[in-house]
């Protein structure tokens, strides 16, 4: 393959002419839902409102189960309308809660040619919840393009930018008339933020059917660990998310009639609650850190190399809040050790005000990143007894229940396969820089489904940054984010053509 369609298409940018292109190749499909952006508003189609950032597509919320389905939709006709084969497989009715029906699996293939590599690409088009009040500084279900071209909306760094920018490449293609480099199969699911439910089955099912061709998987759903330099990323962190309630009145109390009189479930829970984590980041779980794979000096060397300062944790962090001193102990926190995160309560009194309740029924909510080579039955056994144990100790009539909502597990490869010199190379070419090879603490439950069940070599391609604040208030991606990461997306499949078969 000659390198001439990889420079055209990494080198184009927004708005400019590139070769038998009549119009400017514009990624149009991200900018639906925002109208005001003047060098996007001619390419934007009447119907804007109901696209993209635009859909409430939260898989945790009942509620907007709909608005996971439409999301769907919308992916299966966009890659349909770019020539795509595309099917939305069902996946049944979602565990514990069966009046729901799980969102569809969008597969789609584009390409069939038996003399072209074949790339399986997942990503997911649900989203985290997002409410303005939570403290966003623009509608989260609204694309809001700022001066210095941010893009913010939910979902736009995790994980829709990066799922239209596999449909961009398709499209810069058509629109350049270049020949695609490879075959393409996508794979986009919507219950990945909340466990990825249904998916490791139909990986399973799929992996000789379906996806039978794939001879590398590329998932672009993780960030850069700065603003500047991408990388290529070869471990994530798994995740046991846990609950845990607390009932005993029959209803919510009066704390001046029966304050001091009865045992309260929120004051059960607060102290259940403290018992797990310190301030410092430390598991107070007896037993847990001894699930963990001890380092090698082999891996200790690795840390220092990496393109990551303190300035950059607290850039991203927003404040200088960091617990450990060194960048080294802060990347082994987040790659390669476990860390317990209490993430909310259920029930408890949260509205601005002074009431003056108790309430009835708590139920706190805390995960666990779990790292090699931490098993997910032998954790929640440590988690259970500990957690019931210091209820006990509480002396308390209340009654407890602790249970795992979901897990997913972690994932380690070896970076040494022509997927990631491919992507490397592709780096290379459209950011002037080599990557750094990294890992990361957040987690893909279906990166080891795809690992095993394939065979075949997994890649994480990220194309946000350290600054785009997933999962939190005013998450966005960078307008150069994008569009570099678009090209880099198609300047890997070009390379991933180029590498040698025998590979
Ligand atoms: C890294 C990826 N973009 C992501 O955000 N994954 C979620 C998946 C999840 C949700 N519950 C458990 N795992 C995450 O790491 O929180
Ligand atoms: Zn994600
Ligand atoms: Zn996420």
């Amino acid at each position: 393959m000659p390198l001439f369609p990889l420079r055209r298409i990494a080198s184009f940018k927004p708005g400019q002419f590139i070769p038998r292109l009549s119009t400017p190749y514009t990624p149009r499909r991200f900018f639906y839902g925002h109208i005001s952006d003047s060098k996007m508003a001619p390419n934007l189609e009447p119907f804007f409102k109901e696209y993209a950032v635009a859909i409430p597509s939260i898989s945790a919320q009942d509620e907007n189960r709909k608005d996971v389905f439409r999301m769907a939709q919308f992916l299966a006709d966009e890659l349909e309308a770019l020539g795509a084969q595309v099917e939305q497989r069902p996946l049944g009715k979602q565990p514990g809660k069966e009046h729901l029906d799980l969102p569809p699996v969008v597969v789609a293939r584009y390409g069939n040619d038996k003399n072209k590599r074949t790339i399986l690409v997942y990503g997911h088009y649900d989203v985290q919840p997002a409410l303005k009040e939570d403290g966003w500084a623009t509608e989260p279900f609204e694309l809001t393009i700022d001066e210095k071209d941010r893009m913010y909306g939910r979902g736009s760094t995790d994980d829709k930018g990066p799922v239209l920018g596999w449909l961009n490449v398709i499209e810069a293609h058509r629109k350049a008339g270049v020949e695609f480099p490879v075959n393409l199969l996508c794979c986009f699911e919507g219950m990945e933020e909340y466990g990825s439910e249904g998916l490791d089955d139909f990986i399973k099912a799929e992996a000789k059917n379906y996806f039978k061709d794939a001879d590398a998987v590329c998932i672009s759903d993780n960030y850069w660990l700065g603003t500047e330099k991408p990388c290529l990323t070869y471990g994530l962190r798994g995740c046991n998310y846990y609950s845990v309630s607390i009932t005993g009145p029959a209803q919510d109390l009066h704390s001046g009639v029966f304050g001091g009189s009865a045992h309260e479930p929120m004051t059960d829970l607060v102290n259940v609650l403290s018992k797990l984590v310190d301030a410092q980041g430390n598991i107070l779980i007896p037993g847990l850190m001894d699930l963990v794979a001890p380092v090698t000096d082999e891996e200790m060397a690795l840390y220092g190399d990496i393109s990551y300062t303190m300035d950059n944790l607290h850039e991203s962090l927003g404040a200088e809040t960091g617990i450990h001193p060194t960048k080294e102990r802060t990347l082994m926190a987040r790659w390669r050790y476990p860390s317990l995160s209490i993430h909310g309560v259920e029930g408890a009194y949260s509205a601005p005000g002074a009431k003056t309740v108790i309430p009835a029924k708590v139920i706190g909510k805390f995960s666990i990143r779990t790292v090699p080579n931490m098993e997910s039955p032998d954790v929640n056994k440590l988690v259970f007894d500990h957690v019931k144990a210091e209820f006990a100790k509480l002396n308390s009539k209340n009654k407890l229940d602790v249970w795992l909502q979901h897990d997913g597990k972690w994932w380690v490869a070896s970076p040494k396969h022509w997927n990631f010199s491919a992507a490397s190379k592709a780096v290379e070419q459209v950011f002037g820089v080599a990557p750094d090879m990294t890992r990361e603490g957040g987690s893909i439950p279906v990166t080891l489904t795809f690992e095993q069940a394939t065979g075949k070599n997994v890649l994480l391609l990220p194309m946000g940054s350290s600054t785009d604040a997933a999962h939190s208030v005013n998450e966005k991606l960078d307008r150069r984010n994008y569009i570099e990461g678009t090209k880099l997306l198609g300047a890997y499949l070009h390379y991933v053509a180029e590498e040698p078969i025998s590979a």
